[in-house]
């Protein structure tokens, strides 16, 4: 489980994040949500220890990050970092050489899957192949956690809904997902857990299924009488 505690983190005066509590469970997608500002990015980048905090705590199965955590958690950014000369095998390729978590099997299996050709270059690729080559290289390695950050973002209908399905199938196993998100209608009904954020904390969070069972209220309903109240 990755555990947020009472994060509080400052760019210059600025105070973005102003206690932020929340977990996420391996075997489940946790959905961070909140208006363009509010700190999702830079709570991904914490856990990823890729941001120093000013206060509070992270830990993942009850630790503390800690150099040898990144073989066991992985974060795929909204723009792709691999060399746009390279083609999509070559980027493969670097991804083996450098990670010894890399899956060949899975990183293959997902190549079918989204139908990618691997002599394509990364620079001429369409923006939603682009995104998926993204997803490709976070998703083949062998790590318990994967943190994306807007997978959906500029894409089209079609390619999303190609994402989407990944969610749901074998190729992210029982890993616990951390995903941000503005396109809430293509995962509604594949998340497990919804985290609203708000002016620097965490207003509510709640398991989708039961929210969806109890009180019969999708992810949009309770979004709609969070942020428009
Ligand atoms: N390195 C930085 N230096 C100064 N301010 C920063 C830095 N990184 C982020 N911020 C500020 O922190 C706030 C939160 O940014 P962040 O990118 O985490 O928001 P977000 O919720 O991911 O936004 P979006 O939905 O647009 O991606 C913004 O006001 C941003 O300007």
């Amino acid at each position: 489980m990755i555990e947020v505690h009472n994060i509080i983190k400052k760019f210059g005066r600025k105070q973005v994040l102003k206690g932020v509590n929340f977990t996420a469970k391996k075997g489940e997608i946790t959905c961070l949500i909140g208006i363009n500002g509010v700190g999702k990015t830079t709570i991904m980048n914490a856990i990823m220890a890729l941001t120093p905090i000013n206060k509070g705590s992270i830990q993942i199965d009850g630790k503390a990050i800690k150099k040898d955590t990144f073989d066991r958690i992985t974060f795929i950014p909204d723009a792709i970092t691999v060399l746009p000369h390279m083609t999509i095998e070559e980027s493969m390729q670097f991804m083996r050489d450098y990670y010894k978590s890399w899956n060949d099997q899975r990183a293959l299996e997902l190549l079918s899957f989204f139908k990618l050709n691997p002599d394509e270059k990364i620079a001429s690729l369409s923006k939603g192949n682009t995104a998926k080559v993204n997803l490709l290289l976070g998703l083949a390695l062998d790590v318990d956690y994967v943190l994306m950050d807007e997978p959906f973002s500029g894409i089209d209908m079609f390619s999303r809904e190609q994402i989407a399905n990944v969610f749901t199938s074998h190729l992210i196993e029982d890993r616990g997902v951390i995903i941000t998100t503005h396109e809430i209608n293509d995962i509604e009904h594949l998340i497990d857990k919804v985290i609203l954020l708000d002016d620097g904390v965490v207003i509510k969070q709640f398991n989708t299924e039961e929210m969806r069972e109890v009180e019969g209220k999708s992810v949009v309903d309770v979004m709609r009488e969070v942020y428009q109240s």
